[in-house]
């Protein structure tokens, strides 16, 4: 049995359909990324597998529960860890007093290490935290009962960098440990450092479930070059460059107007494409991580290519990434 199931689940908001037909499984001991754009779906998708709200069709289940069964869920909530995308905790009560009272619910079996790991202040009202300090409490106690299933919803937000990568590498101990998560995000970097699987969330509909490496393996980088001189379009005609941009004269990188500035995302092989720009002079050249967003744009287009690329509930991978966007024999 996974331990969480999806079958069809639809979320009606009346003008807003904001889950449509999700099917998917988690499977036990995996950290599955749930990601989408902002009102993709995911909040909802996670409230209704929470309880919090009925579905207006589908099934899900958690831990092997109907989540519509109240008595069940109560039960298996025993079991769960839960962050939400923003903790709300009593205002008046001190950090200490509010994991005092989820100890006292659910257990304390971890709260020790936690504290030393994520360091929230504990002796001021929680109206007195940041939103990172109130990130750092959730976090506590979401773990301290040493749950089996962890759901977190953009479990990150707030948090320093120290901070994200402590909590990266607890997640990893973790996994080991057997614990299954599944958190949403729309954060490459850190779908990168710590998935197994991915479900991707568009405008309510889920448009993959796949191995973060294929999914990663499509989004690229981001590649920015000011040239001298213009380069010709067939010196860019290489495998893995999409949606080529230039511009004449723009120069702002290098300080000057001069040359073009070419823009583009590069999903191939980074030497083949170093190698061919060597007859050129660079004045400037960037290479970054390509944005979610942008995997987005690329892979599943504008919602009527969305429609087309799903099998009924079941979703196809997205469209091949072998289109350069280079034409022509002149300068681009
Ligand atoms: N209670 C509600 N009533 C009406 N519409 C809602 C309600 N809650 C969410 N929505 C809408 O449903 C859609 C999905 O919202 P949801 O919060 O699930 O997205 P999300 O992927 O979690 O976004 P974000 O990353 O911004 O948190 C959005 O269009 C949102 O405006």
């Amino acid at each position: 049995m996974a331990a969480i199931e999806l079958e069809g689940l639809t979320k009606d908001y009346g003008e807003v359909l904001a889950t449509d037909g999700v099917t998917f499984d988690v499977e036990r001991g995996e950290i599955f990324g749930y990601l989408g754009p902002n009102g993709a779906g995911k909040t909802t998708t996670i409230r209704t597998l929470l309880g919090f709200i009925s579905p207006t069709a589908g099934t899900a289940q958690l831990l092997g529960c109907d989540v519509t069964d109240e008595g069940d869920l109560l039960e298996v909530k025993r079991r769960l860890g839960y962050l939400p995308d923003s903790p709300a905790f009593d205002e008046t009560a001190t950090g200490r007093e509010i994991l005092d009272l989820h100890a006292s619910i659910k257990g304390d079996e971890r709260s020790g290490e936690l504290l030393d790991l994520f360091q929230p202040p504990l002796d001021r009202p929680v109206r007195k935290y940041s939103r990172g300090n109130v990130q750092k409490l959730g976090l506590v106690t979401t773990f301290m009962h040493d749950p089996e299933l962890v759901i977190l919803d953009e479990p990150t937000s707030g948090l320093d960098p120290l901070l994200q990568q402590r909590f990266t590498e607890f997640l990893r101990a973790e996994r080991e440990r057997g614990l299954t998560v599944f958190f949403s995000s729309h954060i490459l970097s850190e779908v990168r450092k710590l998935c197994d699987r991915v479900g991707v969330i568009r405008n309510g509909r889920l448009v993959t479930v796949e191995p973060v490496e294929s999914l990663l393996s499509r989004s690229g980088k981001f590649v920015r070059l000011h040239a001298a001189e213009s380069i010709p379009a067939h010196a860019l005609e290489i495998d893995g460059v999409h949606g080529l941009e230039s511009e004449r004269g723009a120069g702002s990188s290098a300080g000057s107007s001069d040359g073009t500035e070419y823009a583009f995302t590069f999903t191939g092989d980074i030497n083949t494409l170093l190698d061919r720009l060597r007859e050129y002079r660079l004045l400037d050249c960037s290479i970054e991580e390509a944005p979610l967003e942008e995997v987005f744009m690329r892979f599943y287009g504008d919602e009527r290519t969305d429609a087309g690329s799903t099998d009924g509930d079941r979703v196809s991978a997205g469209a091949s990434a072998t289109d350069n966007g280079v034409g022509g024999d002149g300068d681009v």
